[in-house]
């Protein structure tokens, strides 16, 4: 057992370098990667731009590409960037919401021709014009940014999003708050977020200085590392809410992270009186002192929906919008929905509130949260379910491929099983097959200009060619569990995905979103594929 350290490579990467570089138009999930926007503590963040093969498609035209590396580290860290990597993939592909950065793909990238890339987590992101932090960098103190009070708002809907669904975003900081081209405010980095059981959560014990509460300081990490409750967000909050109001000036005085740090354990302790700044609007002060109340079980009690509403300046503005949990607590209460296994609907407009003032342009919906905490994995990934059996009819020759491709994707759902059913209906196993009138060729029946997108050199023999079955078969595993997660995150049960992901390879991810579920053309073929995936042991799953 030891005190939770704030790493220095979390606040600052060593040196401002990245770990790593990635090659100007590596292909990642349908983009190419262009220029580097940053480094974190942990990996890197890179522009990215719709691969030529796919125009018009569902993928928006730019994206961020943020590559983690756990394999790039020493021992000591790998097993905490592990945990990082695990906690973005995990809660980044269920955050569906407009105050959230959307992730259009997790993948774990195999690419041995490239050792310094092989085995990094990838997220690919909608991609964001400049983060909170670049704005407040660039503000005049004590003058707020133009739309101080919307982006507060909306920072706060995003936040009340995370805590009703039993979420704790653990690492709420100008940084990890994203602006979009349009202005729109959304929470990023996921690295830190954890789920509440009952009160509290376990996360690394890891933290930026500047926005973790009093308490922080004095836990101790445990086998799980620390607790994290909904009250360390909302001190976060308040911090924030004072830097952004003020132009960037932390609350508690002081030149460096550590003299700040020290500023506010005197406070906490009772040694010195809270000192908001001067500059911060009247309307904000009760709202960011009772964020920084220090004691935390009295900060877990603030009636956050009733602060906001006399922040942003008229009574009922802030009209449910707790942003703890109930009133702001630090249990899940009532507002929790259950984890999984229900469909997304879409927002349900009774639940919503329209605020007042700056905060009319939030719209909070009631609508139920995506399935939260089902098993997503980081490398290395544990054995899973859903294995060829020895004495099924697929080829022995391309069995390590589909092993390969399953193993590659990180939800559970996209199966060697699976895999080997969809090439079975596809070519019959055969790399030859070819249907030159719809233009598809070789064991996984690509189509040569879809396949571009996708394509890996999965046998190294410097060619990416789709009548190599090796390369086509990594590729569709590729493609596959993309088409995965996008239905995920429409809000399919997993036991729908086989048959959406079958249709959508034989279609497209468009063509089974507008359909929502198999059109009605491809019900033969997924009847089909999933006959034979029942053959294969993999039982239990939606027909078309
Ligand atoms: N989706 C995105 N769109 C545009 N820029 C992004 C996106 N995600 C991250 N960035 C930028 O990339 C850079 C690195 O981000 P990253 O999340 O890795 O680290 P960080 O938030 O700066 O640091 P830390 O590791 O302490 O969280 C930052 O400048 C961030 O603003």
């Amino acid at each position: 057992m030891a005190p939770p350290a704030v790493n220095a490579a979390w606040a600052e990467p060593p040196g401002g370098e990245p770990a790593f570089a990635v090659p100007p138009g590596y292909p990642v999930a349908g983009y190419r990667i262009g220029e580097r926007i940053g480094a974190g503590g942990w990996g890197s963040v890179y522009a990215a731009h719709r691969a030529p093969q796919e125009p018009g498609g569902p993928l928006p035209e730019v994206a961020a590409v943020k590559f983690l590396h756990p394999g790039r580290l020493g021992p000591g860290q790998r097993h905490t960037v592990l945990q990082v990597a695990r906690s973005e993939m995990r809660f980044s592909r269920r955050a569906d919401h407009p105050h959230l950065i959307r992730t259009l793909a997790v993948l774990t990238l195999a690419d041995p021709d490239h050792p310094e890339l092989d085995g990094a987590v990838v997220l690919v992101m909608e991609r964001a014009a400049r983060s909170l932090q670049d704005v407040l960098a660039a503000a005049r103190p004590p003058e707020p940014p133009p739309d101080a009070d919307r982006i507060l708002a909306e920072i706060a809907a995003g936040l009340r999003h995370m805590h009703t669904a039993g979420w704790v975003h653990g690492d709420l900081k100008p940084g990890n708050v994203l602006l979009m081209p349009d202005g729109t405010a959304k929470l990023a980095d996921f690295g830190l977020t954890a789920e509440l059981e009952g009160t509290h959560a376990y996360a690394p014990p890891l933290g930026s200085p500047d926005h973790v509460p009093p308490e922080w300081w004095s836990q101790r990490t445990g086998a799980r590392g620390v607790a994290l409750r909904t009250s360390a967000d909302l001190w976060a909050y308040g911090v924030l809410a004072h830097q952004v109001l003020t132009g960037g000036l932390h609350p508690f005085l002081g030149a460096t992270a550590r003299a700040r740090s020290l500023a506010a354990l005197a406070y906490a302790r009772g040694s010195a009186p809270l000192r908001l700044d001067a500059g911060l609007p009247e309307r904000w002060r009760p709202l960011v002192a009772a964020c920084l109340t220090a004691d935390r079980q009295r900060r877990a009690q603030l009636d956050l929906a009733a602060l906001l509403a006399t922040a942003l300046g008229g009574p009922g503005a802030g009209a449910g919008m707790s942003v703890g949990a109930g009133v702001g607590g630090d249990t899940p209460g009532a507002g929790r929905v259950p984890r999984r296994g229900r469909r997304r609907s879409r927002p349900v407009v009774g639940a919503a509130v329209l605020l007042t003032g700056a905060a009319a342009l939030l719209q909070l919906t009631g609508a139920p949260e995506p399935s939260v905490g089902a098993s997503t994995v980081a490398a290395p990934p544990p054995a899973r379910p859903g294995a060829i059996p020895r004495d099924a009819d697929v080829p022995a020759a391309l069995r390590g491929p589909i092993e390969d491709a399953a193993r590659r994707c990180p939800e559970a759902e996209i199966t060697p099983a699976l895999l080997a059913a969809m090439l079975k209906a596809e070519s019959g196993f055969d790399p030859a097959a070819a249907r030159p009138a719809t233009g598809e060729y070789g064991v996984a029946m690509w189509t040569p200009s879809v396949f571009n997108a996708w394509a890996q050199d999965a046998d190294h023999d410097g060619v990416k060619s789709y009548l190599d079955p090796d390369d086509a078969i990594a590729a569709m595993g590729g493609y596959v569990c993309w088409l995965g997660q996008r239905f995920k995150e429409q809000g399919y049960l997993p036991a729908e995905l086989p048959a959406l992901v079958t249709a959508g390879y034989r279609s497209s991810e468009k063509t089974v979103a507008e359909a929502r579920g198999v059109p009605a053309r491809w019900i033969t073929h997924v009847t089909r594929v999933l006959g034979y995936l029942a053959e294969y042991g993999g039982g239990g799953v939606a027909g078309p």
